[in-house]
């Protein structure tokens, strides 16, 4: 007897191929089987979708090609993680064997059945002496907060995705870390993914959780799943969640597509962060994939009777308007943790107006003022500014030369450390010149601040300021430059709590989880910026921002009582009277989110209205544009296209990037299903579309569904 399997390979996305391929098979393959198939001349790695007795109609035997190996020993991806796969594949418009294969470890793809099955035994030994050691007494629980106790409970019984909307310092990992235990302690099987925006940031809460669990659960409970391993490494740790050998598995966006058959609990740590939407290949938001994904355990679950369930937190003390909305609205559960552990207060606001500062001071005087007092008395300070290098552009005074980076729209950034001008876009680097390339001018002068900058000048406003035992203060940087070796960010992280740096200064990384127990000021410098983008969302992402730098201050409120102090967080502003801040000063999330909410809702914007963008990158911007707009053109009679507005092109922000011209296309519509369906309808059109005339140069093009900038 003879199968003809439907099988998703890895296509290039709108390569034309079909979202399964048909081979052929002597026995019946359970859906979900990993096999390797022939594919033009080369054997690849798919996963069976179906597994028909009979042939399509019009297929014959001898069109079809035979499964050429089948990795027996792994069991079934199981239906869940199918339909989570084709959810996300429809859901972002891509194409399905790219979702599914991308979710997979690359390195499975080129492991033959003989090595797969070694590696499993391997890992099948080292679990089966994993037991014989004995465990170390497991590191003790404190004892709940009634506020995190009653989220606890909460969490336990709700039937809806839960919104822990916990402030700074409430103890909401607490509330995650028993939650998982509960979940693990209520079934053999039970699994927990927890996802963070960037794991390696957050090194302590790795630590915390392998503490916590590994004496209970055994060393291989926990693994580890981002982009930042080993394909080999990844390999291990998805053969352990696939395998339900590991009970927990903790990641960056990528892991909510991990099978993980067991799955009871999905947190979703700082939910608010923009690194949960993926920018390439999928577009795909890693929050909103890991509610539909506990949707569908449930459904699972509750077909099998019980009462078990699987469920979603998202956490924040800053939650994305998105989700509070659904909040807003009864979707999702609302749970709030007001206070911080300890009783402590949220630091006060300092607006300091740089209208009245004298002119071209990076830093106010009475800022530094008072982190001198604080360093003085033994208190760690902390100041944001959210670009790195020295100075964001080098300028020629005489003749007006700026350092352009020649393949973008951009200036390359002066990082004086290593005397080079960088673009951060194409990552281009040349040396700094030592005269102006263009009229030999010697006098080349930075404009702007980066946090090299930063760092240098409090180094020397701070020079003499000594710390209670008379030793000189100490300033660090902290941002993607200083933390690029392996290992440096640790170490960083680890002055910082070991109290040998007093002032941290650093980009939008230093804000975030981070567990700093003597900081007692936090300084943001360069706010403005946020204020007056162009984009939408820029208000809330920089309320987010200074509400969860400020949040790193006061978190010890023994350490603070004892200091006889308060906590502070200063925003350098030109426009203090701007209402953000009032918000900011009183901590009020909920009214600002209401605020903006209003304003969204009386514009259409998103989560009101519904986005798309349709992205092109081409040889030249007219050709890119051409592309959009003739897409937009071709869109004409397509199905809800009367309930979908198509906006002219325009060019992105930075509209070259490496020598590619880059335009995009905002697609909105007030309901998700009118622009779902409309969407699906316009896949093919979009393919048509690169053949025209116009679009001679057209790189390639994507579509991005719910956009996070637009
Ligand atoms: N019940 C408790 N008893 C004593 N200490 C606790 C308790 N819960 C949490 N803590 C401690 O309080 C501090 C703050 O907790 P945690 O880091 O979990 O806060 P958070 O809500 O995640 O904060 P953020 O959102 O700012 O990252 C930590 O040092 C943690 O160990
Ligand atoms: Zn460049």
């Amino acid at each position: 007897m003879a199968f003809w399997p439907n099988v998703v390979v890895a296509t290039p996305a709108h390569s034309g191929v079909g979202s399964s391929l048909t081979y052929r098979s002597e026995l019946s393959l359970t859906p979900g089987t990993l096999v390797r198939v022939p594919l033009g001349a080369r054997e690849v790695l798919g996963v069976v979708w179906d597994c028909p007795p009979q042939p399509p109609e019009g297929l014959t035997d001898a069109q079809t090609r035979a499964v050429a190996d089948v990795l027996v020993g792994l069991p079934p991806l199981n239906a869940r993680w199918r339909q989570l796969v084709k959810f996300a594949a429809q859901y972002y418009q891509r194409g399905l064997g790219e979702v599914a294969l991308a979710a997979l470890p690359p390195q499975l793809r080129d492991l033959s059945t003989v090595q797969l099955a070694r590696r499993l035994k391997k890992q099948e030994k080292a679990r089966g002496t994993a037991g014989d050691t004995t465990p170390s007494p497991p590191a003790s629980a404190p004892a709940l907060s009634d506020e995190q106790q009653t989220a606890l409970q909460t969490l336990d019984t709700a039937k809806a995705p839960v919104l822990l909307f916990g402030a700074t310092g409430s103890g909401k990992t607490e509330v995650y870390l028993q939650a998982t235990q509960q979940a693990l302690e209520a079934h053999t099987d039970a699994q927990v993914l927890v996802m963070v925006p960037e794991i390696n940031l957050t090194p302590q809460l790795e630590a915390r959780f392998r503490e916590r669990f590994e004496p209970l659960f055994g060393a291989d409970a926990l693994v580890c799943l981002h982009s930042g391993m080993t394909p080999a490494q990844r390999l291990a740790g998805w053969l352990a969640a696939h395998t339900g050998q590991a009970r927990i598995v903790l990641g960056t966006r990528m892991a909510v597509l991990a099978s993980l058959p067991g799955l009871r609990l999905i947190v979703v740590d700082e939910e608010h962060d923009p690194s949960y939407k993926s920018q390439e290949g999928a577009r795909y938001s890693a929050r909103d994939l890991a509610v539909y994904r506990a949707k569908v355990e449930n459904e699972a679950l509750s077909a099998q009777g019980g009462n078990a369930r699987c469920q979603v937190v998202l956490g924040s003390a800053t939650p994305s308007l998105e989700t509070w909305h659904a909040a807003d609205q009864g979707r999702y559960l609302r749970l709030s943790m007001p206070a911080r552990i300890g009783g402590g207060a949220l630091p006060r606001l300092r607006l300091v107006d740089m209208n009245h500062q004298p002119k071209g001071a990076v830093l106010a005087p009475p800022l530094v003022a008072a982190m001198a007092e604080r360093i003085a008395r033994g208190e760690q300070c902390m100041v944001l500014l959210n670009r790195r290098g020295y100075a964001p552009v080098l300028a020629c005074h005489d003749c007006g030369w700026k350092s352009a980076c020649p393949h973008c729209s951009a200036y390359r950034v002066f990082h004086k450390l290593d005397r080079t001008l960088r673009c951060h876009h194409c990552g281009f680097t040349e040396r700094v010149p030592r005269a102006c390339p263009d009229c030999g001018n010697l006098d080349i002068a930075p404009i702007g601040k980066g946090t090299e900058q930063l760092e240098e000048q409090l180094a020397g406003l701070l020079a003499n300021v000594q710390r209670p035992d008379g030793s000189p203060a100490r300033v660090a940087r902290m941002d993607a430059d200083s933390t690029r070796l392996k290992g440096s960010l640790e170490q960083q992280l680890a002055t910082m709590h070991s109290g040998e740096v007093d002032v941290l200064v650093g980009t939008q990384m230093i804000a975030k989880g981070h567990d700093f127990r003597r900081i007692t000021l936090v300084a943001g410098i360069n706010a403005d910026s946020g204020l007056f983008a162009s984009d939408y969302r820029a208000p809330e992402r920089l309320f987010a921002l200074l509400m969860q730098a400020g949040g790193r201050a006061g978190r010890d409120a023994a350490f603070v009582n004892s200091q006889g102090s308060a906590s502070e967080m200063w925003v350098q502003t030109w426009t203090p009277q701007h209402p953000l801040f009032d918000a900011l000063r009183r901590h009020d999330f909920p009214a600002f989110a209401a605020q903006q909410l209003a304003e969204r809702e009386n514009a259409g914007m998103p989560p009101f209205g519904h986005q798309a963008l349709l992205r092109a990158d081409a040889r030249s911007q007219q050709a890119a544009q051409a592309y959009l707009n003739a897409a937009a053109q071709a869109a004409d009679g397509l199905p809800h296209r009367d309930e979908i507005t198509l906006y002219p092109a325009v060019p992105l922000t930075i509209q070259r990037v490496a020598n590619v011209e880059r335009a995009q296309l905002l697609v909105e519509a007030s309901s998700r299903g009118a622009l779902q369906r409309f969407l699906s309808a316009w896949q093919p059109v979009l393919l048509e579309c690169r053949a025209l005339p116009q679009a001679r140069g057209l790189i390639r093009f994507a579509v991005d569904v719910d956009p996070l900038s637009i």
